[in-house]
């Protein structure tokens, strides 16, 4: 980080627009996002709120053309100059960066876990039979029929979308049994409390880039973009660039029933490794396709990305693209 300008170097400069959805979550992650622009640019940041086709749709996701439906009014609004910046979650964002526009930093991600919220405390194997588990995503309706199945559960996916809000209100008013969200969502939010269980990757593997943030700008932006790269992690960017290349080499969308979640490990003292895991599944649960892959730690981005394609290319072959075609109701 640099050291805060002097208040004459950023006495004049016009505020930075940060373009944000209004939901809670949004707004929780514009703030975090704002703070850190500040500190390294040493300007004013004000909020921008857009709203986008997702938050006004009473559809279900999968039909309006999946979680990209929330980033592509920020993106108009960042290519016709309206905001200089836009914060969306990474797992929202399509993995193809349209002309004009640049990832200018993916900040440290937070928890990339999924997190359940069951009534009366229960974790997931403490649920009864019949119980009802409400999500709107096919990647976690597919691990947790999957995961049930395994432990002898019975247990039925409810489709359901709305904010972390709405969500939780299915369990708070006896709708259902339990809900899965993003631990990170949570976080952000102040409401980790409320989660029951952290789910354990080797049994729900997350979206690819869940628990990170985007920060998008126009590429003409040269100084802002160079500015912003002080926010990028590196661990956290080439994490998430292999999870978003091996969705891109699936042809998944990211309303498509794939998981995935890239670690470095570690002997203690260093890092020393890098491992890709990624699963595709039927919403049922039947049948998942279920890889992982260790390699060195890549060096750059563009070798994350190498390890995102190798691992794609093994589960096509064991028939992951058969099993994509699903949709969520
Ligand atoms: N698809 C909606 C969405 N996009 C990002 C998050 C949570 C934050 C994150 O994953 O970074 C959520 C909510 C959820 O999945 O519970």
């Amino acid at each position: 980080m640099n050291p805060t300008p002097s208040p004459a170097a950023s006495g004049g400069a016009p505020p930075l627009r940060l373009g944000t959805r209004r939901s809670a979550l949004a707004m929780a992650q514009s703030g975090l996002v704002a703070d850190l622009v500040r500190e390294v640019t040493g300007r004013p940041v004000e909020l921008v709120e857009i709203t986008t086709y997702g938050d006004t749709s009473r559809e279900h996701l999968a039909q309006i053309g999946g979680a990209g439906v929330f980033v592509s009014a920020l993106r108009e609004a960042l290519l016709r100059g309206e905001i200089d910046l836009a914060v969306h979650s990474l797992k929202d964002l399509p993995t193809a960066e349209p002309e004009g526009l640049e990832l200018a930093a993916v900040p440290r991600r937070e928890d990339p876990r999924d997190a359940l919220i069951a009534r009366d405390g229960l974790t997931f194997a403490q649920l009864p039979p019949g119980a009802r588990i409400g999500t709107g995503s096919p990647r976690r309706a597919a691990q947790l029929n999957a995961w049930a199945r395994s432990l002898g559960l019975d247990i039925e996916t409810v489709p359901i979308r709305g904010n972390v809000d709405t969500r939780i209100g299915y369990v708070r008013s006896g709708r259902l049994d339990a809900v899965v969200l993003a631990a990170a969502g949570l976080i952000r939010l102040g409401r980790s409390g409320e989660a029951t269980e952290l789910l354990d990757v080797d049994h729900v593997l997350p979206a690819p880039g869940q628990g990170a943030l985007a920060v998008e700008c126009a590429a003409s932006s040269v100084a802002l973009t160079a500015r912003l790269a002080e926010i990028d992690d590196p661990s956290t960017r080439v994490a998430v660039t292999a999870e978003r290349s091996l969705l891109a080499a699936l042809e998944a969308g990211c309303s498509a029933p794939v998981g995935a979640l890239a670690d470095l490990l570690g002997d203690g003292q260093a890092v020393t490794e890098m491992r890709l895991r990624g699963v595709v599944g039927t919403l049922d649960g039947t049948t998942l396709v279920q890889l992982s892959t260790t390699g060195p730690v890549p060096a750059s981005p563009s070798e994350a990305a190498d390890l995102g394609r190798v691992l794609a290319a093994e589960m096509l072959a064991k028939g992951a693209a058969g099993l994509m075609g699903e949709r969520a109701l």
